[in-house]
This record gives C-alpha cells, structure tokens and sequence, in this order.
C-alpha cells in the first residue's frame, strides 16, 4: 500500500464487537445464499454472534461444510444446503428443510466477472443475470409468499453493488442485473409492509477477499494495484463491516426502514475529479486487443 500524508476514514472496531446488544438473534433464524464464502459469510458470522441460527446456501457443498463448521462454533444452529438459486424448486425444497421458517433473508450470492460488452456471449449474460438478478427473485417470493401465508413479519436484505445507479463499464451483465435487484427493493418494501416484510439493499464497495474468483481478484490486482489510496476513505472495507450494517437493517432498531439501500463504501461512488483523468477503454483496461483482430 502507498504512504499517503492524509489518514483517510478511521478503522472499525475490532472483530467480535457489536453495536447491537448481545441476544439480539436469539430466537431468530436467519437465511444468507452464497453464505459459505466471502462477505456472505461474514454477514453471517455477524448475525451468528448475536445469537441467531443460520441456514447458508451455495452451490459448493465442501465450502458450505467448512462454513458451517466455523459458524457453528459461534454458538447457534447452522443448516447448509446445496442449491443453485436459479432453480425454484431446489429453493422450496431448502425452505421446506430448514428447522423453522427464517425471519430474515440476506440474499447476497451473485456472480461476476469483468467482460468488455461487445465480448460477452448470450450464455454470459445470462449466467449473470439469472443468479445475480433471478435467483435474488426466485429466493425473495419464496420467502414471501411462506410469511404471507404463515402471517408472519420477516426482513429481506438484497446485497448489491453501486454501478446499480451508476453503470458499470465492464461489467454491463452484473450492473444491469444489481441495477434490477435494487428495484426489487423499492417495489416489494412498498408491496409487502402491509404484511409486515420490510426489503431493503445494503451496497459494499470495495471489499477485498481471498475467496472472490480469479476473475474478479485478478481484474482488482491488474487494473487497481494500489486498492487503498485510489479510494477517499484511503482504505477498503472490511467485511465485518458490511456484517454490521446488515444486522441492524433486520434488527428490531430498524424497523421503520424499508426500500432504502445503504450504501457501505467510504463515499466511492460518490467520487468526482475537478480535474477529469483520462478515458482509458474498458479493452485497454482489460489488457484486451482491437475487438475482432
Ligand atoms: C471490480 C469491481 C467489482 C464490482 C462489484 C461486484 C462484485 C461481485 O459481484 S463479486 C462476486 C463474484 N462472485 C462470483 O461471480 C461467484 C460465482 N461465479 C460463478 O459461478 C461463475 O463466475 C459464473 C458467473 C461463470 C457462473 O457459473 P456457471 O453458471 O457455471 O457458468 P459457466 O461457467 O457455464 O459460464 C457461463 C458463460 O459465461 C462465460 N464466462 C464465464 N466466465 C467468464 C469470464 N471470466 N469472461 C468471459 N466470459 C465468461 C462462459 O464462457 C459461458 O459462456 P459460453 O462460453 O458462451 O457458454
Ligand atoms: N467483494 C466486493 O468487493 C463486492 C461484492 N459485492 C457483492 O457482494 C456479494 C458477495 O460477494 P463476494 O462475497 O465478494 O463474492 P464471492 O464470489 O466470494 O461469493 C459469492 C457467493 O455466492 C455463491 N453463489 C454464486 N452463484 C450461486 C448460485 N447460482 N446459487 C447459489 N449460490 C451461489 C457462491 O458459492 P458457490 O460458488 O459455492 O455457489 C459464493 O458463496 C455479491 O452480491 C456481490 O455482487 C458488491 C460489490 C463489491
């Protein structure tokens, strides 16, 4: 990491701390796809430690198994279950098997990876969006419809990224698809309150992690070499963090707080240059020669 002669956003709290008070889960079961790797499990590392049971979803079940292991030592009941979001029925059966009906829905499981648009092929694009955008839904109105029927109130909490609202050259799949997950948000909090099911997106900025695809690591390594000082927090996030955020949006604190996407990542995408830098063309940032030669 570069010196910088400014000291950017202090850092968190340690890990292991709360803002929220001990117990706060207990009773509570919360359900986080793609919880068996990266910032979905530290979401749910986070819930685990106030004392919520978790139920984690992914494709991979030797990662899932690994995650319940680490998870489970923090005290609660931790259910894991194979299944890809894209297939409905695979997901009513994992809600038929967890122990109780989960309260709260993280869906944070996506896919990604950086493609000039005029490269990407039909399957491209549609693996990306069936699982970052389809598989959100398909999870979502499965969990709805289960506390509609049963009458209960639960909390969704849709992960997703801020070229939702900006664009995102490069990635024209995944910021179409997140562009689509934060509409769900706004469309089912004003649908659903009625029966008592707040929706809200919670949006990490740059987090780092050994568990994200080559794809995406390698494009971070390539193109961003110097992570730290090219953001105005002059740090990245750390995954507790986005885990912080998450557990007070479904907390009893937040109750009031429904279609509202929360942004966690130090001002990023806020970003503005008095001066503007050069356009580099995604190809070239890619390290990509002339399309079609
Ligand atoms: C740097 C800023 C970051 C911005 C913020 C967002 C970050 C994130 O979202 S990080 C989360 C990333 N995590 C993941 O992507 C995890 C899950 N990813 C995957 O499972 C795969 O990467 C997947 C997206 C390819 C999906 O897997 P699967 O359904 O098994 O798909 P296939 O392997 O069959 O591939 C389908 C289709 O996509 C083409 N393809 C795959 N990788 C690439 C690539 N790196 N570049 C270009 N195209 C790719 C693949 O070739 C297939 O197309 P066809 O060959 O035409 O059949
Ligand atoms: N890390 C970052 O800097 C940023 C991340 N985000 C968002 O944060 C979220 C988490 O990303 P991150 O932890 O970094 O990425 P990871 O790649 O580490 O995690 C993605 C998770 O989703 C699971 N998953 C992928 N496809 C499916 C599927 N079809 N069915 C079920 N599970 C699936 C994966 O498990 P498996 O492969 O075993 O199925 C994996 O556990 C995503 O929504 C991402 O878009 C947004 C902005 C920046």
């Amino acid at each position: 990491m570069t010196e910088n002669a400014y000291p950017g956003l202090p850092s968190p709290p340690p890990l292991g701390a709360s803002a929220l008070p001990p117990g706060t889960y207990e009773g509570h079961t919360v359900l986080v796809t793609g919880g068996g790797s990266g910032l979905g499990k530290a979401i749910a590392t986070e819930f685990a430690r106030l004392g919520a049971d978790l139920v984690i979803v992914g494709r991979t079940a030797d990662r899932l198994k690994a995650a319940q292991e680490e998870l489970g030592a923090l005290g609660g009941r931790v259910t894991a279950s194979v299944c890809d979001i894209r297939d409905p029925e695979r997901i009513a059966e994992v809600f038929d098997a967890a122990p109780v009906l989960p309260d709260v829905l993280v869906n944070n499981a996506a896919a990604n990876f950086p493609v000039p648009a005029e490269d990407m092929s039909p399957n491209a694009w549609r693996a990306v969006v069936d699982i970052t955008l389809t598989g959100t839904w398909f999870m979502t109105r499965e969990f709805g419809r289960r506390h509609l029927a049963a009458g209960t109130p639960g909390s969704v909490i849709n992960v997703g990224a801020s070229y939702a609202w900006t664009g995102g050259p490069g990635f024209a799949h995944s910021a179409a698809a997140k562009a689509g997950v934060k509409n769900l948000v706004e469309t089912l909090a004003v649908e659903w309150a009625p029966y008592g099911i707040q929706v809200n997106g919670l949006v990490p900025g740059l987090f780092p992690h050994a568990d994200l695809p080559e794809a995406i690591r390698g494009n971070l390594e390539r193109t961003d070499d110097d992570k730290a000082s090219r953001q105005p927090a002059l740090r990245v996030g750390q995954a507790r963090e986005l885990g912080w955020a998450a557990t007070f949006l479904a907390s009893p604190y937040a109750r009031f707080v429904s279609g509202h996407t929360m942004v966690v990542d130090g001002a990023n995408w806020q970003r503005r240059n008095v001066v503007n830098a050069p356009v580099v063309p995604v190809r070239e940032q890619l390290g990509r020669g002339p399309y079609g030669q």
